[in-house]
């Protein structure tokens, strides 16, 4: 036995009003779209004519109208269309496709009115009800065309309103090609507002901004034309900015996703295509093939931009980089294009100066970088008196994109600055100064052995800086293990115990600059009391210049060299 499916039309309209479209307001653009695909049908230089009233509202067009038998056919089928072929495709030419569009109107009205007559056939009267029913009855005498009456639901008057409807025929309909009219008013401009006009002031209207830049768009395989703004200050790459989108010049919605890749965050598009395909709800694009083409074509053209900025407009691009740095760096982290364009084009603090990455390979022939800010900071100037460029890894992404650099392309080596190569480079004093020094070294390696630094006495530039505490990497994890074993229980500090053995046991190192005037006369102090004190002043003094956590003992022995130092400056007796 076989039967057909019944429908049940207030099932359906709850469906489409909370599941399917965002909001009943796009009944407007469901019979903006019905005209206009009638007139494209009936190939006339067509009018949609808009009035609105206190009890209704009618949407009338000089389209190709419709016969009894098509009422009856396209009207009441719900899923039934005219603008699909044969075997079900899309019919090229129209907006609509899908056979639902006008059950929209049942958002907002309980009754639908459609007039209609096809020229050379007789005029037509179809009411439909949002309860399933509807009838047809022959209409009054009329040109060829339609018109549809909508009679407000109690509760949706405003959505119906002159003000309302005006506003939602403008948002939708101002680049139709066919012209429309809202209580006489037209609202199409009738031309797409680029490739010419004034696009910084349309940016400024559509998106509220003036914009860094226009880039052209055109992707010939979607129909696509249009332009991109660049943003003009600086936003977060990952809360994803929409773009206006117009299919076949009726506006799908004003933030759309998709359209850019991830890395072209800066960028806002409006844009018209012919080809693109809108989801049934058409808020949204089509996820296809063709569309994964299309964001492509459109990255190249961005992409073009910003080389053609390069090499033409190098003040604009670092303007653009000044805004949008943070951004490309992030995306650099994941994204080729973005790496090589932070490479050759985002300067980066280093202690040669800002300079490129590019540039700071080309001069070191290696990305040698301080870990930390503190480290950079501590090392900087001494480094570069070595001739040892050094970048500052500690600025946001900086070391992750320096190691993604060298991870990505063969040709790029990346160098973790080691306190070590610092030192390497620092000369030994003489055998006569070294004999000289070895009573101080002694009295300065005593006060100094309980906080477990080393201390030894070098030459360095700049002379101004009298001592550094340099920690190597292995002995930071010495520092931080030997706190740790401290503070674990018993249990647990035994397993630290029989790890400690097996570790490196290179200790952070006081280096005293021989260059430095202040450090010869500390080192030429004959009384050990005093020696001592002063030796404890420049490591606090050095911990601190290089960033390096204070330590509850580090604490002590700065308040208690600092007491003992100002005890013997101070002249007098105590009573
Ligand atoms: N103003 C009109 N003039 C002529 N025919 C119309 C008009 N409005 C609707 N129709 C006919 O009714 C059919 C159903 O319209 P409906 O809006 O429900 O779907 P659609 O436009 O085909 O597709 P979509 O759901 O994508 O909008 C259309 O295919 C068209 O044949």
């Amino acid at each position: 036995m076989s039967n057909t499916f019944q429908v049940d039309l207030r099932g359906i309209v709850d469906l489409l009003s909370h599941h399917l479209y965002a909001s009943p307001r796009v009944y407007v653009r469901e019979l903006l779209q019905n005209a206009v695909d009638a007139i494209t049908a009936a190939e006339v230089p067509g009018l949609v004519s808009i009035t609105t009233g206190p009890d209704q509202l009618r949407v009338t067009d000089n389209g190709i109208g419709l016969t009894e038998a098509q009422v009856h056919e396209l009207l009441a089928t719900i899923g039934r269309s005219s603008k699909r072929d044969e075997l079900g495709f899309a019919r090229h030419e129209f907006l609509g496709q899908f056979g639902i569009g006008l059950l929209s109107c049942f958002l907002v009205a309980d009754e639908i009115r459609v007039h209609t007559r096809r020229a050379g056939a007789e005029p037509v009267l179809w009411q439909g009800y949002s309860d399933g029913r509807y009838s047809v009855s022959p209409g009054d005498e009329r040109e060829p065309g339609t018109t549809v009456t909508l009679v407000p639901r109690r509760g949706a008057e405003h959505l119906l309103s002159g003000s309302t409807v005006r506003e939602l025929a403008e948002l939708y309909g101002s680049l139709l090609p066919v012209r429309v009219e809202v209580d006489n008013v037209a609202v199409t401009t009738g031309s797409l507002p680029w490739p010419g006009g004034d696009l910084m002031a349309y940016a400024q209207e559509v998106f509220g901004f003036r914009p860094l830049d226009v880039v052209p768009l055109d992707v010939p395989e979607a129909g696509l034309t249009g332009v991109a703004f660049v943003l003009p200050t600086p936003v977060n790459p990952a809360a994803r900015g929409g773009h206006r989108v117009y299919l076949k010049r009726m506006l799908l919605a004003e933030s759309i996703e998709g359209l850019l890749p991830e890395w072209a965050f800066f960028a806002r598009c409006v844009v018209d295509s012919t080809e693109l395909r809108p989801t049934a709800s058409r808020e949204a694009l089509y996820d296809d093939g063709l569309l994964a083409d299309t964001r492509e074509a459109i990255a190249d053209q961005l992409r073009g931009w910003l080389v053609r900025l390069a090499s033409t407009d190098p003040r604009r691009l670092g303007e653009f980089l000044s805004i949008h740095h943070l951004g490309v760096k992030a995306l650099a982290l994941h994204d080729d294009e973005m790496l090589r364009l932070v490479e050759q084009w985002v300067p980066v603090e280093t202690n040669l100066g800002h300079l490129t990455l590019a540039e700071f390979r080309e001069r070191q022939g290696v990305l040698r970088y301080a870990a930390g800010d503190d480290e950079f900071r501590q090392l900087a100037s001494v480094a570069a008196a070595q001739d040892l460029g050094v970048i500052n890894g500690g600025i946001v992404y900086n070391t992750d994109i320096i190691e993604r650099l060298a991870t990505v392309d063969a040709e790029v080596r990346a160098e973790r600055l080691e306190p070590a190569d610092v030192a390497a480079r620092f000369s030994a004093v003489d055998a006569e100064a070294e004999l000289r020094l070895r009573p101080f070294l002694t009295v300065a390696q005593r006060r100094l052995d309980k906080l477990g630094c080393e201390v030894v006495v070098r030459g360095f530039d700049p002379a101004t800086v009298p001592a550094l505490y340099l920690v190597s990497r292995a002995a930071a994890f010495n520092e931080q293990f030997t706190a740790s074993r401290d503070a674990a229980d018993d249990l647990w500090g035994g397993v630290l115990d029989a790890l400690s053995r097996t570790m490196p046991t290179d200790r952070p190192q006081l280096v005293l600059n021989h260059r430095n005037a202040l450090v010869r006369r500390v080192t030429a102090i004959a009384d050990p009391g005093l020696a001592g004190l002063a030796v404890e002043s420049l490591y606090g003094q050095a911990l601190m210049l290089g960033g390096h956590p204070i330590r509850p003992a580090d604490a002590a022995l700065l308040t208690s060299s600092f007491m003992g130092l100002l005890d013997r400056a101070v002249p007098g007796e105590d009573k």
